[in-house]
Protein backbone atom coordinates (compact mmCIF):
# COMPACT_ATOMS: atom_id res chain seq x y z
CA UNK A 1 0.00 0.00 0.00
CA UNK A 2 1.44 3.24 -0.94
CA UNK A 3 1.59 6.03 1.64
CA UNK A 4 0.67 9.85 0.68
CA UNK A 5 4.23 11.65 0.79
CA UNK A 6 4.50 14.74 3.04
CA UNK A 7 3.89 17.99 1.80
CA UNK A 8 5.05 21.81 2.52
CA UNK A 9 3.01 24.98 0.76
CA UNK A 10 4.84 28.18 0.86
CA UNK A 11 2.20 30.46 -0.59
CA UNK A 12 2.28 34.92 -0.67
CA UNK A 13 2.56 37.50 -2.89
CA UNK A 14 5.07 38.14 -5.70
CA UNK A 15 9.05 38.98 -4.56
CA UNK A 16 8.08 37.85 -1.17
CA UNK A 17 10.87 35.01 -1.30
CA UNK A 18 8.74 32.11 -1.85
CA UNK A 19 11.11 30.09 -4.67
CA UNK A 20 13.89 31.39 -2.41
CA UNK A 21 13.02 29.29 0.56
CA UNK A 22 11.14 26.87 -1.45
CA UNK A 23 14.31 26.36 -3.36
CA UNK A 24 16.26 25.96 -0.24
CA UNK A 25 13.76 23.63 1.80
CA UNK A 26 14.14 21.15 -1.09
CA UNK A 27 17.53 21.26 -1.28
CA UNK A 28 17.84 20.85 2.90
CA UNK A 29 15.27 18.07 2.84
CA UNK A 30 15.89 16.38 -0.27
CA UNK A 31 12.20 16.56 -1.46
CA UNK A 32 10.90 17.47 -4.73
CA UNK A 33 9.62 21.43 -6.02
CA UNK A 34 6.43 22.14 -7.13
CA UNK A 35 6.91 25.88 -8.79
CA UNK A 36 3.26 26.36 -9.81
CA UNK A 37 3.46 30.01 -10.74
CA UNK A 38 5.93 28.61 -13.57
CA UNK A 39 3.32 26.72 -14.62
CA UNK A 40 0.84 29.78 -15.32
CA UNK A 41 3.60 31.51 -16.95
CA UNK A 42 4.40 28.78 -19.05
CA UNK A 43 -0.18 28.72 -20.22
CA UNK A 44 0.68 32.41 -20.47
CA UNK A 45 3.51 32.16 -23.00
CA UNK A 46 1.91 29.66 -24.81
CA UNK A 47 -0.79 31.45 -25.12
CA UNK A 48 1.13 34.38 -26.88
CA UNK A 49 3.36 32.40 -28.99
CA UNK A 50 -0.17 30.47 -30.02
CA UNK A 51 -1.93 33.71 -30.45
CA UNK A 52 -4.61 32.86 -28.06
CA UNK A 53 -6.21 35.73 -26.44
CA UNK A 54 -4.98 35.82 -22.85
CA UNK A 55 -8.54 37.16 -21.43
CA UNK A 56 -10.34 34.12 -23.97
CA UNK A 57 -11.24 31.29 -21.25
CA UNK A 58 -13.02 29.07 -23.76
CA UNK A 59 -9.45 29.43 -25.92
CA UNK A 60 -7.66 29.19 -22.75
CA UNK A 61 -8.81 26.08 -21.30
CA UNK A 62 -8.02 23.59 -24.47
CA UNK A 63 -4.43 24.95 -24.03
CA UNK A 64 -4.20 24.29 -20.57
CA UNK A 65 -5.31 20.85 -20.46
CA UNK A 66 -2.79 19.86 -23.72
CA UNK A 67 0.22 22.04 -22.48
CA UNK A 68 3.42 20.07 -23.69
CA UNK A 69 5.65 21.32 -20.76
CA UNK A 70 8.69 19.69 -18.87
CA UNK A 71 10.60 20.67 -16.03
CA UNK A 72 14.06 19.63 -15.81
CA UNK A 73 16.03 19.92 -12.82
CA UNK A 74 20.20 21.03 -12.97
CA UNK A 75 21.72 21.31 -9.84
CA UNK A 76 20.00 24.54 -8.16
CA UNK A 77 18.37 25.61 -11.08
CA UNK A 78 14.74 24.25 -12.91
CA UNK A 79 14.83 24.04 -17.06
CA UNK A 80 11.42 24.79 -18.33
CA UNK A 81 10.89 23.16 -21.71
CA UNK A 82 7.57 24.09 -23.72
CA UNK A 83 7.12 22.75 -27.02
CA UNK A 84 10.92 21.39 -27.19
CA UNK A 85 11.94 24.95 -26.54
CA UNK A 86 14.04 26.17 -23.46
CA UNK A 87 12.35 29.08 -22.67
CA UNK A 88 13.37 29.24 -18.79
CA UNK A 89 14.90 32.76 -19.32
CA UNK A 90 11.49 34.78 -20.72
CA UNK A 91 9.54 32.74 -18.80
CA UNK A 92 10.70 35.40 -15.64
CA UNK A 93 10.17 38.44 -17.43
CA UNK A 94 7.92 40.93 -15.72
CA UNK A 95 5.65 40.51 -19.28
CA UNK A 96 4.63 37.23 -18.54
CA UNK A 97 4.58 37.52 -14.81
CA UNK A 98 1.60 40.28 -15.72
CA UNK A 99 0.38 37.87 -18.43
CA UNK A 100 0.30 34.84 -16.09
CA UNK A 101 -1.63 36.67 -13.07
CA UNK A 102 -4.52 37.23 -15.85
CA UNK A 103 -4.69 33.77 -17.19
CA UNK A 104 -4.77 33.07 -13.57
CA UNK A 105 -7.79 35.00 -12.80
CA UNK A 106 -9.97 32.36 -14.93
CA UNK A 107 -11.64 29.51 -12.66
CA UNK A 108 -11.65 27.06 -16.04
CA UNK A 109 -8.08 28.17 -16.56
CA UNK A 110 -7.18 26.68 -12.98
CA UNK A 111 -8.94 23.62 -13.29
CA UNK A 112 -7.08 22.23 -15.93
CA UNK A 113 -4.23 23.10 -13.94
CA UNK A 114 -5.19 21.10 -10.96
CA UNK A 115 -3.91 17.54 -11.39
CA UNK A 116 -0.86 18.58 -13.62
CA UNK A 117 -0.26 20.35 -10.13
CA UNK A 118 -0.79 17.84 -8.03
CA UNK A 119 0.76 15.10 -10.05
CA UNK A 120 4.20 16.88 -8.22
CA UNK A 121 3.19 15.12 -5.10
CA UNK A 122 5.79 11.83 -4.70
CA UNK A 123 7.80 10.08 -1.79
CA UNK A 124 9.94 11.26 -0.05
CA UNK A 125 8.26 15.08 0.17
CA UNK A 126 7.25 17.92 -2.04
CA UNK A 127 7.77 21.34 -1.45
CA UNK A 128 4.75 23.53 -3.40
CA UNK A 129 5.32 27.24 -3.92
CA UNK A 130 2.35 29.66 -5.40
CA UNK A 131 -0.78 31.43 -4.32
CA UNK A 132 -3.42 28.61 -3.50
CA UNK A 133 -1.00 25.75 -2.78
CA UNK A 134 -2.39 25.66 0.96
CA UNK A 135 -5.69 26.92 0.02
CA UNK A 136 -6.56 24.84 -2.67
CA UNK A 137 -4.16 22.63 -4.66
CA UNK A 138 -2.74 20.65 -1.61
CA UNK A 139 -5.62 21.83 1.72
CA UNK A 140 -4.33 18.97 3.86
CA UNK A 141 -0.62 19.30 3.31
CA UNK A 142 1.04 18.76 6.66
CA UNK A 143 2.77 22.25 7.11
CA UNK A 144 1.70 25.38 5.30
CA UNK A 145 4.08 28.68 5.38
CA UNK A 146 2.15 32.27 4.21
CA UNK A 147 5.51 34.30 3.53
CA UNK A 148 4.71 38.02 3.17
CA UNK A 149 6.84 41.23 3.00
CA UNK A 150 5.82 45.21 2.31
CA UNK A 151 5.26 46.05 -1.08
CA UNK A 152 7.96 48.46 -0.74
CA UNK A 153 10.38 45.80 0.33
CA UNK A 154 9.62 43.56 -2.55
CA UNK A 155 9.98 45.77 -5.54
CA UNK A 156 13.19 46.56 -3.77
CA UNK A 157 13.89 43.08 -3.86
CA UNK A 158 13.08 42.63 -7.47
CA UNK A 159 14.79 45.43 -8.55
CA UNK A 160 18.00 44.08 -6.77
CA UNK A 161 17.23 40.92 -8.41
CA UNK A 162 17.24 42.59 -12.42
CA UNK A 163 20.20 44.70 -11.47
CA UNK A 164 22.18 42.04 -10.69
CA UNK A 165 21.04 40.65 -14.07
CA UNK A 166 22.53 44.26 -15.67
CA UNK A 167 18.97 45.46 -15.79
CA UNK A 168 18.02 49.20 -14.35
CA UNK A 169 13.94 49.55 -14.20
CA UNK A 170 12.70 52.09 -11.97
CA UNK A 171 11.57 51.32 -8.50
CA UNK A 172 8.04 52.79 -9.01
CA UNK A 173 7.13 50.97 -11.93
CA UNK A 174 8.16 48.01 -10.36
CA UNK A 175 5.80 48.85 -6.90
CA UNK A 176 3.08 49.99 -9.13
CA UNK A 177 3.71 46.81 -10.95
CA UNK A 178 3.70 44.50 -7.84
CA UNK A 179 0.32 46.30 -6.40
CA UNK A 180 -1.36 45.79 -9.46
CA UNK A 181 -0.56 41.91 -10.00
CA UNK A 182 -0.79 41.72 -5.68
CA UNK A 183 -4.41 43.28 -6.34
CA UNK A 184 -5.18 41.14 -8.58
CA UNK A 185 -4.30 37.86 -7.13
CA UNK A 186 -6.12 38.62 -3.72
CA UNK A 187 -9.11 39.90 -5.23
CA UNK A 188 -10.04 37.38 -8.19
CA UNK A 189 -13.30 35.23 -7.41
CA UNK A 190 -11.44 32.02 -7.50
CA UNK A 191 -8.33 30.75 -5.46
CA UNK A 192 -7.37 34.16 -4.01
CA UNK A 193 -4.15 34.51 -2.83
CA UNK A 194 -4.83 34.34 1.29
CA UNK A 195 -3.05 32.37 4.11
CA UNK A 196 -4.98 29.05 4.79
CA UNK A 197 -6.30 29.02 8.33
CA UNK A 198 -3.44 26.64 9.73
CA UNK A 199 -0.81 28.87 7.86
CA UNK A 200 2.06 30.24 9.54
CA UNK A 201 1.82 33.83 8.22
CA UNK A 202 5.90 35.12 8.43
CA UNK A 203 6.41 38.96 7.85
CA UNK A 204 10.17 38.56 6.04
CA UNK A 205 10.08 42.03 5.25
CA UNK A 206 13.42 43.00 8.01
CA UNK A 207 14.53 39.02 7.69
CA UNK A 208 16.94 37.76 5.42
CA UNK A 209 16.96 34.81 3.40
CA UNK A 210 18.87 32.72 6.25
CA UNK A 211 16.67 33.89 9.14
CA UNK A 212 13.99 33.01 7.24
CA UNK A 213 15.18 29.42 6.20
CA UNK A 214 15.76 28.74 10.42
CA UNK A 215 12.30 30.12 11.32
CA UNK A 216 10.48 27.82 8.77
CA UNK A 217 12.85 24.76 9.47
CA UNK A 218 12.08 25.49 13.12
CA UNK A 219 8.29 25.44 12.36
CA UNK A 220 8.31 22.48 9.97
CA UNK A 221 10.11 20.16 12.36
CA UNK A 222 7.36 20.78 15.31
CA UNK A 223 4.76 19.34 12.26
CA UNK A 224 6.62 16.59 10.75
CA UNK A 225 9.30 14.20 11.66
CA UNK A 226 12.21 15.12 9.00
CA UNK A 227 16.10 14.10 9.12
N1 LIG B 1 14.40 37.58 3.04
C1 LIG B 1 14.94 38.15 1.96
N2 LIG B 1 15.66 39.29 2.07
C2 LIG B 1 16.19 39.88 1.00
N3 LIG B 1 16.06 39.45 -0.28
C3 LIG B 1 15.35 38.32 -0.45
C4 LIG B 1 14.75 37.61 0.64
N4 LIG B 1 14.10 36.54 0.13
C5 LIG B 1 14.28 36.57 -1.20
N5 LIG B 1 15.03 37.62 -1.54
C6 LIG B 1 15.41 38.02 -2.91
O1 LIG B 1 14.23 38.63 -3.47
C7 LIG B 1 14.13 38.31 -4.86
C8 LIG B 1 12.75 37.69 -5.11
O2 LIG B 1 12.71 36.43 -4.45
P1 LIG B 1 11.91 35.19 -5.05
O3 LIG B 1 12.10 35.12 -6.52
O4 LIG B 1 12.27 34.01 -4.23
O5 LIG B 1 10.41 35.67 -4.75
P2 LIG B 1 9.03 34.95 -5.11
O6 LIG B 1 8.13 35.14 -3.95
O7 LIG B 1 9.28 33.53 -5.54
O8 LIG B 1 8.52 35.81 -6.35
P3 LIG B 1 7.50 35.37 -7.53
O9 LIG B 1 6.26 34.88 -6.88
O10 LIG B 1 7.24 36.62 -8.30
O11 LIG B 1 8.19 34.30 -8.35
C9 LIG B 1 15.32 37.40 -5.18
O12 LIG B 1 16.35 38.17 -5.74
C10 LIG B 1 15.75 36.86 -3.83
O13 LIG B 1 17.14 36.56 -3.79
N1 LIG C 1 -0.47 28.85 -7.41
C1 LIG C 1 -0.39 29.93 -8.18
C2 LIG C 1 0.84 30.38 -8.69
C3 LIG C 1 0.87 31.48 -9.49
N2 LIG C 1 -0.29 32.10 -9.79
C4 LIG C 1 -0.33 33.24 -10.71
O1 LIG C 1 0.77 33.24 -11.59
C5 LIG C 1 1.46 34.50 -11.54
C6 LIG C 1 2.94 34.22 -11.70
O2 LIG C 1 3.41 33.53 -10.54
P1 LIG C 1 4.91 33.67 -9.98
O3 LIG C 1 4.88 33.04 -8.62
O4 LIG C 1 5.78 32.92 -10.91
O5 LIG C 1 5.24 35.12 -9.95
C7 LIG C 1 1.06 35.11 -10.18
O6 LIG C 1 1.03 36.52 -10.18
C8 LIG C 1 -0.34 34.57 -9.96
O7 LIG C 1 -1.30 35.38 -10.57
C9 LIG C 1 -1.48 31.68 -9.25
O8 LIG C 1 -2.54 32.28 -9.47
N3 LIG C 1 -1.50 30.59 -8.46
Amino acid sequence: MSTQAPIITVDGPSGAGKGTLCMLLAKALGWHLLDSGAIYRVLALAAIHHGVDTESEDALVPLASHLDVTFKAEGDLVKVILEGEDVSKTLRTEEVGNAASKVAALPRVREALLRRQRAFSDQPGLVADGRDMGTVVFPKAEAKIFLDASAEERAKRRQNQLQQKGLDVNFDRLLSEIQERDDRDRNRAVAPLRPADDALVLDSTSLNIEQVLEQSLAYIKERISVA
